[in-house]
Formats: C-alpha cells, sequence, structure tokens
C-alpha cells in the first residue's frame, strides 16, 4: 500500500479520498526541515501546499519518494530540477483556487480604494473620522494586469464589470486572446505609465523577479494603487515603501512576502499599506477543490500510473495508464537491451511506433526507453528523470510515429547510433500483453527478455550449439530457453539464451574463446 503524507493544513476531503483509493496517509504539519528530513524516507508521496520547502535535501533524504503534490498553484517552493534528476514527479492543481484567488486581488484592490482597513481601525477605536477618509472611484479606471493567466484573465472579467478599462502586460498573451479577454495588450513601459491600479499575477521566475523594481515603480503614474498576490519577491519591497513614504504610490496591498512567514517587513505600519498572510487561496471552496484534486492525481499515479498536471512529465490519463503499461514494459526492455548492448559513448537514439502502438501517447514509451537505456549508467534512473538525464548527457532523442502496419499489429523500435556504429531492435506486444523481442540488428528472432540472458554472436557452422550447451552444462549453468536468429545460411547468427544463473567471469572468457564466436555478453533485464 503507498504511503503518503499530507505535510501542509488540507482540507479533511485529500485525506479521506487518499485512504479511499487504498493510500496510507499521515497528516504531520508543522514540522521543521530537520523533522521532515527524520521521517520523509518512509513515504512514497507528499502533499504540500506554500509552507513546506521541498529542496534537494528534504529530497536527498526521501528515498521512497514517488510523487509531490501541490494543493495549489504555485511550485516555487518545490526545488523542481531536484526533483527531475531523483525521478519524483512533481503535480499541481493548477485551476481550483484561481477563482478564490482573483477575488482576494479584487478585494484588497476595493480595500485600497476607500481605504477600509483604516477607516474600519479608526471606526472601531470610537473616533469616527468621517472627514478623514476620502477615496476614489474604480470605474473608468484603468487597472494594469502583469501577468494574464487564469487567475490574470479572472481578476480583468471581474474589473471590467466593474467598468475599469483593463491593460494587460503579459509576453505569452496573444492579440486574439487579449480581445477575447477584453484587454488591451501593452508593452510594460505603457502599463507603468498609464495604470492607476496595478496588479500582480505571474509565477516567480527569473524573468518576473522583482518586476516592480524600484525603477519600475518610479516609472508609474503618481497616485497609483498596487495589488500582490501572486508571489512576494515580484515586488522591490523596500522600493515599495520609499514610494509609499513619498505619496508617489497611493496605497499597496499585499498578500504574499519575500520572506514568509512575513513576521518583520519594511513595509509594515507604513501609511497606505495593507497586507494579509498569503490568503489568497484561503476559501472553503478553494481548499476544498485543490484538496480533492491533489489527492486523486496523487493516488492515481500511485496507484495507477496516472499523470496529471505534472510539471516535469508528459500527462498520462488513468484510462490510458493501464493500456500503456504492456507497450512500457516492452519499451524498456528494449531500451535496456541496447543499453547494455551499446555501453557508453552513445549519441542519439530514435524510438518508432507503428500498428497499434502509433495510436498511443508516445511520451511515457520514450520516457521507458530512455529509462532502460540510462539504467547502464545509474541504478535510481526512472521515467521521470530519464529525459533529464538524456539531456544532460546530450543525447539525440527522436520520436517517429508510423501509420503503416507492417508485419506485426504493433511494434516499437529502437534504434541508436553511438561509438559502435548504428544499433536496431524491435519488439511487440504478444497477446497484446506480453513484451517480445523480434528483431536485433537486421535479423528476426523471437524472445522474451527477462532475468539473465547470454547475447551471442556467432558464425552459422554445424556444432556449435552442442559445443556452447556442453560448456555451460559443465559449469552447472542451466538453459532455460534458447533463440535464434540468422541473417543468412552460413552467415552471421545470433543467439538469445535465457540461463538460470549468470554467465560471468572466466566462463564467460571460455564462452568467447569458443571457435565461431565473434561476442559474447551477459545481459540482464
Ligand atoms: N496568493 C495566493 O494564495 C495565490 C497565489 N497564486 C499565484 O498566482 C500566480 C499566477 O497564477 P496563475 O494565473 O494560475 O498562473 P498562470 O500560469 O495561468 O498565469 C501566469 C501568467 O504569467 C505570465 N508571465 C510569465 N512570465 C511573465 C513575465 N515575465 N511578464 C509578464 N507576464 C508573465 C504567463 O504568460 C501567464 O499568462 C502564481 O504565481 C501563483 O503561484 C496562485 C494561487 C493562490
Ligand atoms: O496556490 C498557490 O500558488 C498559493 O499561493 C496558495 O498557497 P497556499 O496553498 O494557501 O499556501
Amino acid at each position: 500500500m503507498p504511503k503518503v503524507l499530507i505535510s501542509d493544513k488540507m482540507d479533511p476531503k485529500a485525506a479521506q479520498i487518499f485512504r479511499e483509493r487504498g493510500v496510507e496517509v499521515d497528516e504531520i504539519t508543522g514540522k521543521t526541515p530537520e523533522e521532515l528530513k527524520a521521517i520523509i524516507g518512509q513515504y512514497d508521496g507528499l502533499a504540500i501546499r506554500s509552507s513546506t520547502k521541498v529542496t534537494k535535501e528534504i529530497l536527498d533524504a526521501a528515498t521512497n519518494l514517488k510523487v509531490v503534490g501541490r494543493a495549489g498553484i504555485g511550485v516555487d517552493n518545490v526545488d523542481i530540477p531536484a526533483a527531475s534528476a531523483k525521478g519524483v514527479v512533481v503535480m499541481n492543481t493548477p485551476f481550483g483556487n484561481s477563482i478564490t484567488t482573483a477575488e482576494h486581488a479584487v478585494a484588497l484592490m476595493f480595500a485600497l480604494a476607500r481605504d477600509i482597513p483604516e477607516a474600519d481601525k479608526s471606526t472601531q477605536a470610537g473616533k469616527w473620522e468621517k472627514n478623514r477618509f476620502m477615496g476614489v472611484e474604480l470605474t473608468n479606471k484603468t487597472l494594469g494586469l502583469i501577468g494574464a493567466g487564469n487567475i490574470g484573465s479572472i481578476v480583468a472579467d471581474r474589473a471590467l464589470g466593474l467598468k475599469m478599462k483593463v491593460i494587460a502586460y503579459d509576453p505569452f498573451l496573444t492579440p486574439e486572446r487579449a480581445v477575447e479577454m477584453g484587454v488591451e495588450k501593452v508593452t510594460l513601459d505603457d502599463l507603468l505609465a498609464r495604470a492607476d491600479f496595478i496588479t500582480l499575477h505571474t509565477p516567480l521566475t527569473d524573468s518576473t523577479r522583482n518586476i516592480l523594481s524600484r525603477e519600475n515603480l518610479a516609472k508609474t503614474k503618481k497616485g497609483v494603487r498596487v495589488i500582490n498576490c501572486a508571489r512576494g519577491g515580484l515586488i522591490d519591497e523596500e522600493a515599495l515603501k520609499d514610494a509609499l513614504d513619498s505619496g508617489h504610490v497611493a496605497g499597496a496591498a499585499l498578500d504574499v512576502f519575500v520572506e514568509e512567514p512575513a513576521k518583520v517587513s519594511p513595509l509594515f505600519g507604513t501609511p497606505g499599506f495593507i497586507s494579509t498572510p498569503h490568503l489568497g487561496a484561503s476559501t472553503n471552496e478553494a481548499q476544498v477543490n485543490v484538496a480533492i484534486q491533489v489527492a486523486e492525481q496523487m493516488a492515481d499515479f500511485l496507484v495507477n500510473g496516472g499523470v496529471t498536471n505534472a510539471l516535469n512529465m508528459p500527462s498520462l490519463s488513468a484510462e490510458e495508464a493501464p493500456k500503456l503499461k504492456p507497450y512500457m514494459a516492452l519499451a524498456e526492455q528494449l531500451g535496456s537491451l541496447v543499453g547494455q548492448l551499446s555501453g557508453e559513448g552513445l549519441m542519439a537514439v530514435s524510438v518508432e511506433v507503428e500498428g497499434a502502438a502509433a495510436e498511443l501517447n508516445q511520451k511515457p514509451i520514450t520516457g521507458a526507453v530512455l529509462a532502460g537505456l540510462m539504467k547502464v549508467y545509474s541504478d535510481t534512473v526512472n521515467m521521470v528523470n530519464a529525459p533529464f538525464l538524456a539531456k544532460e548527457r546530450g543525447l539525440d532523442v527522436r520520436e517517429v510515429r508510423h501509420d503503416r502496419e507492417g508485419d506485426y499489429h504493433t511494434l516499437i523500435r529502437v534504434s541508436v547510433n553511438g561509438r559502435n556504429g548504428e544499433r536496431s531492435v524491435a519488439g511487440t506486444l504478444f497477446s497484446n500483453r506480453t513484451p517480445r523481442l523480434v528483431e536485433m540488428f537486421g535479423i528476426k528472432v523471437e524472445a522474451d527478455l527477462e532475468g539473465d540472458m547470454l547475447y551471442i554472436v556467432n558464425d552459422d557452422k554445424p556444432g556449435f550449439i552442442g559445443r556452447l550447451g556442453s560448456t555451460l552444462g559443465e559449469a552447472g549453468i542451466n538453459i532455460g530457453t534458447f533463440h535464434l536468429g540468422r541473417r543468412s545460411a552460413g552467415g552471421e547468427a545470433v543467439l538469445l539464451l535465457s540461463v538460470d544463473s549468470p554467465v560471468q567471469g572466466d566462463l564467460l572468457k571460455t564462452v568467447c574463446s569458443l571457435p565461431g564466436v565473434r561476442q559474447a555478453k551477459a545481459l540482464r533485464f
């Protein structure tokens, strides 16, 4: 039974779904990194929100971890390259809390426009300062969206309903989508110069970090109000404080901070400043949505191999996963076969699918080929990290899909190019289930690739098989199955034997020195 740790506060629906789906679950929140490191080794899955920091250190201690599920959107608290390198899938729930977060941004915009928090404080202090507070209307004001993705577009929709003019800076926003959203696509400088309110809705990346820098804040319209419900780090907090103090920025509302939890901040106490403690996603509706979604996705992955909303692996639906399973087993065996036979120095690999295999999602098949291939170099390789390892090694990976059906109803062919030239192997599924090798280096063979095997290339001459049988027999090696293929009678032949124990050391040398043997190699599947 797979086991998951929920390490941040999550709606109880998450634990309920894990249990219903046959996943054991522990809910242990508020642990320090050291405490988390000490227990993470027992878990196959880790379900988090934004508090748990999934660092390389945590991942190194997570010896059984297969999946990190983020009940929410932002994954900047997860070291994704480190997770990928360790073969851990990282998934999020990209839509479950978008409406709630957009509504929080709109709420903060209203709060800024009418100085509601300060007015509330003063009223409850019995001051009745009716003449102190003078707000601004939102109608006809210009809202500048930085980031027009899921949340940004919901904010735009609500703002248009409030009769605001919406302008958006997002390098990935197409003109067609801007028209559909009813916003004007502008440059960042244009947005800074024109917006009465600026709201941020981008992830925190190298291109967005400090996007409202001191320099950019200076380019804003005097009296601008700024809202950040996306990520701390998008705004220079010191520069924002100075701009509030000077009156250039009339108000700022931050839900997110560079350092969280934000126990101290240069902005705290600054007139015109409003804050909430990362509450963007905190509604019952959003929390139920993301809890259900993350638990379903993680359980699907741990129980059936389905992959949804992964950030470091192609998707694979729970319906597709069982269909692809035997293909992935075949693909991994073929990859492993060429990997073991080719050794180091591979430069390119091509994965071709034809017949029924060509109708499937090819990415997981290629991932499985690469996992099999790279096992030669690393025993911690899997489908998640294999593509990254391949890239790291500069391996050129090609995928080819043939619509034709050849001799087999379904076929996967793996060809590699390396120091030893090009080699190609192909396999099919027997009875739609059992992987079977059908071709090796252009020679037809039929073999199941399993357990210990012995691969021999030899001259097709009478008497060889008898000599080989006696050599192995004398060494106490039992032959399970025996597969022979040859290019032409009397030419080059290929032998694949399954053996009950590995052929190694001196025995392998003896086999190599048998007359007619061109190459002999022990293989393991
Ligand atoms: N405060 C909170 O509790 C919550 C915060 N968030 C945060 O909100 C942010 C946005 O979420 P979504 O809209 O769902 O993401 P999304 O991926 O749908 O949209 C992000 C948009 O930012 C744009 N973008 C990327 N680089 C940019 C750049 N350099 N300049 C301008 N635009 C750029 C992208 O093209 C994309 O359209 C994320 O950082 C997420 O973590 C999300 C949920 C809750
Ligand atoms: O989904 C996101 O990106 C959020 O920032 C929400 O964070 P939280 O789950 O409330 O800690």
